[in-house]
């Protein structure tokens, strides 16, 4: 991405200049998804970024300053859905604040422009940033006329009809108001009535909302207002447009105006003095945030009177007199209320902590990982302490989670004065929750060291056991059965029929013959049909051929991923001779063992781990029976000799047309070539699609060959 770019200070004005166009054109085409769709493509912390680079550019080089800058527009045009508002008085966006750092200078820079000295006290407000969609209510003579959106600051939409519908809004305000009130706020989604909304999606069996923020805008920007009605929207004042008289002098004083009014205010605002008390605000606004039913994503702060408000005036998009302090980019605070313990397919027992639902980076996140019982210690993977002993992870606690691009949330640190007294360490089980087999942890035979995973010792008789390995025989890169998930797993292997159920492997493909002598129908059974188990087997009996790779990985031998696969179905070429070669190879010495572990890329842990395997009878059993309904194709040699990419490392980026990616990746592979997810200066070929990015950037960059899908089937059929 481009804030990843080269320093500010060593660009030239012309890469600056070019620079600052193509950030122009990225953050208008993401306020316009975000603001004007509410389906943003990039997290906020993404966005944020983009804004900061096109920021400190414009600060080295003013001169540059483009017209259509992202520094001096608000929002995103309104839609031609909604008829036009224009703003009596512009809405404007606030500047973000990331740092202590940064909220220092922001107050410096009041009293600077105030000519004001530190001892000449300034007051300001602190109260949480809503995550909604801001609005502008207005009422002539005490009755509400107009409602509309921020839109480009300047013109919003008028959404009146909907915002009627929303309860907390009065349509009617006491008798003495002025004339003429602004009243603006932010329209939200509660927390709870988002997870009941999703949770109703789910159950009639359409998509799920992403977030709060985005359910909120999207009910409210609705054509029928009767939609809008079926969504408990919320709102919170804070701000206000026209008002044809004063009612007071304060920022603070105007809330409590506001609520005398009988509008909703936010109850954590306060008045605070000092930069140091404002922090402490800060924290405690972030502690206090997992138990909100409403997200909130930082604290604004607001100089309090509002005669100095109005000498500090505004810059194009934003005033000068406040700030929004925004919270740490994809952390949160929750609690976590249970530890759980999930039994994988090799019987390794997995804790997760169950959380508090909270938005992290604008994805709910309702469970983390906790890797295993020494994580939960503080404990890293090498021993290492990575948490002070006391911050152990316990029931209960309130700690800190962070969400980093895809992967599984973790759990960052324990927040210890939220501890309660009577919270008790997490006794890791030592039987398994599943089987009540024993559960220990392996001795490494060559380091002596213990694992950190403790494993369930039932193997065969643990049910946990049982279905993730026929869950991970049925995955998408193994026999990928389409129609047999999870939840269709569970189900056949709990059955007491002996007509549906699958137990083990080989099952699946007995599964119609035994009911074709039923009289319990799978299609009478509920979530099935006629149609959906026609097409079940029809994908079963598909597979009765299968490469002998995805054969090898969907046996879920321990350390066999779709790489170890790929190598000993190449080497061994059909499954007979895999299967001899691993039983001869029993003693772990001779001929067989040692043509095991001369395979590039095969190291001793994994070829013991396959041996292994192959000692116990009840796997051998369970192939046999597996062998009698499906056939592994023989591996196909690699026919790299005269190969034109053989030995050459290719990306793929971009969208292909003519493939798709696993099928682009395969067929570069058979001939040979490696294929790699991120360009270096190893790389020798990167093929682009239409819409590739910074993949292509970097390749232009470092001379790196490219071309496109045609050159690419050109090249490779030639
Ligand atoms: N992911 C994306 O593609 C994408 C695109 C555009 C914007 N965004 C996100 O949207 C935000 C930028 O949008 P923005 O220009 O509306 O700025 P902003 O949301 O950062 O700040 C301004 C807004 O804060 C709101 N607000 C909430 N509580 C408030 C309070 N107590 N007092 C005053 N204002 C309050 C108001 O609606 C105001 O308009 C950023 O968080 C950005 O990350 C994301
Ligand atoms: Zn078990």
């Amino acid at each position: 991405m481009s804030t990843e770019g080269s320093a500010v200070d060593t660009l030239t004005i012309e890469e600056a200049a070019a620079e600052l166009e193509r950030l122009a054109k990225e953050i208008a085409h993401h306020d316009a998804l975000y603001h004007g769709k509410d389906q943003p493509e990039i997290s906020d912390a993404d966005y944020d970024a983009l804004k900061r680079r096109n920021d400190a550019l414009e600060v080295r080089f003013p001169e540059l300053i483009r017209e259509d800058s992202p520094s001096r527009h608000v929002g995103a045009a309104p839609s031609v859905t909604f008829s036009p508002v224009i703003h009596a008085r512009p809405m404007l966006s606030l500047d973000n604040t990331f740092s202590q750092e940064d909220v220092q200078d922001f107050v410096a820079g009041v009293y600077r422009f105030l000519g004001r000295l530190p001892d000449q006290s300034i007051a300001f407000t602190a109260e949480p940033k809503i995550d909604g969609l801001s609005m502008s209510i207005r009422y002539e003579n005490g009755r509400l006329v107009t409602a509309a959106t921020r839109g480009d600051g300047t013109t919003g939409e008028n959404v009146t009809a909907n915002i009627r519908t929303i309860a907390e809004i009065p349509s009617e305000l006491p008798k003495g108001v002025p004339a003429v009130v602004e009243i603006r706020g932010e329209v939200y989604m509660a927390k709870s009535d988002f997870l009941a909304l999703n949770r109703q999606m789910e159950a009639e069996g359409k998509q799920t909302y992403v977030n709060p923020r985005n359910t909120a805008a999207g009910s409210l920007r609705q054509l029928d207002a009767k939609v809008t009605a079926s969504r408990k929207l919320k709102f919170f004042a804070y701000a206000w447009g026209e008002m044809s008289e004063m009612p007071a002098d304060t920022q603070f004083a105007m809330v409590q105006t506001f609520k005398a009014w009988g509008f909703p205010v936010n109850p954590l605002m306060k008045r605070l003095n000092s930069v140091a008390d404002i922090l402490a605000h800060y924290d405690e606004i972030g502690l206090e945030r997992p138990d909100l039913d409403y997200d909130i994503d930082g604290v604004v702060y607001k100089v309090d009177s509002l005669e100095l408000q109005a000498r500090l005036g505004f810059r194009s998009r934003s005033p000068r007199w406040a700030t929004a302090h925004k919270f740490p980019a994809e952390q949160a605070f929750t609690e976590v209320e249970k530890v759980e313990i999930q039994v994988g397919r090799t019987g390794a027992l997995t804790p997760v902590a169950r959380l508090k639902p909270i938005t992290v980076g604008g994805v709910v996140v309702t469970n983390a990982t906790l890797h295993n019982e020494d994580y939960i210690k503080g404990i890293g993977n090498s021993g290492e302490r990575i948490r002070p002993e006391e911050h152990d992870i316990r029931e209960g606690d309130t700690v800190i989670v962070q969400r980093a691009g895809d992967v599984i949330p973790q759990i960052l640190d324990v927040v210890m004065e939220k501890r309660a007294a009577d919270a008790r360490p997490y006794e890791f089980p030592k039987t398994c929750p599943v089987c009540g087999s024993h559960a220990v942890r392996e001795v490494n035979e060559k380091t002596g060291k213990m694992d950190s995973v403790r494993r369930c010792t039932g193997g065969f008789i643990c049910r946990a056991q049982a279905t993730e390995h026929l869950k991970h025989f049925v995955s998408r890169n193994a026999f990928d059965i389409e129609g047999l998930g999870s939840k269709q797993i569970d189900f056949f292997f709990e059955n007491e029929d002996a007509s549906l159920q699958i137990r083990t492997a080989p099952d699946i493909f007995t599964l119609e013959k035994r009911q074709q002598q039923s009289l319990t129908k799978l299609e009478n059974i509920d979530g099935f049909g006629k149609v959906s188990v026609g097409k079940l087997y029809a994908a079963i009996n598909e597979r009765r051929s299968i490469a002998l790779h995805r054969f090898i990985y969907a046996l879920g031998i321990r350390h066999v991923g779709e790489t170890t696969a790929k190598l000993l179905a190449r080497s061994y070429g059909t499954y007979a001779a895999f299967e001899t070669g691993m039983r001869e190879a029993e003693t772990l010495a001779g001929d067989a063992w040692n043509d095991l572990n001369a395979i590039e890329g095969i190291g001793e842990v994994v070829a013991r781990a396959i041996v292994e395997f192959y000692k116990e009878p009840r796997n051998v059993e369970v192939i046999t029976r597996l062998i009698e309904e499906v056939t592994p194709e023989e591996a196909e040699q690699p026919v790299t000799a005269g190969s034109p990419v053989a030995g050459k490392t290719v990306v793929f980026t971009g969208s292909l047309e003519k493939f798709t990616r696993d099928e682009a990746k395969a067929r570069a592979e058979s001939l040979g070539a490696k294929v790699a997810g991120s360009v270096s200066k190893k790389t020798d070929i990167v093929v682009a699609g239409p819409g590739a990015g910074s993949k292509l950037d970097k390749a232009r960059e470092l001379g790196v060959q490219t071309m496109d899908e045609d050159e690419w089937l050109a090249l490779i059929s030639g």
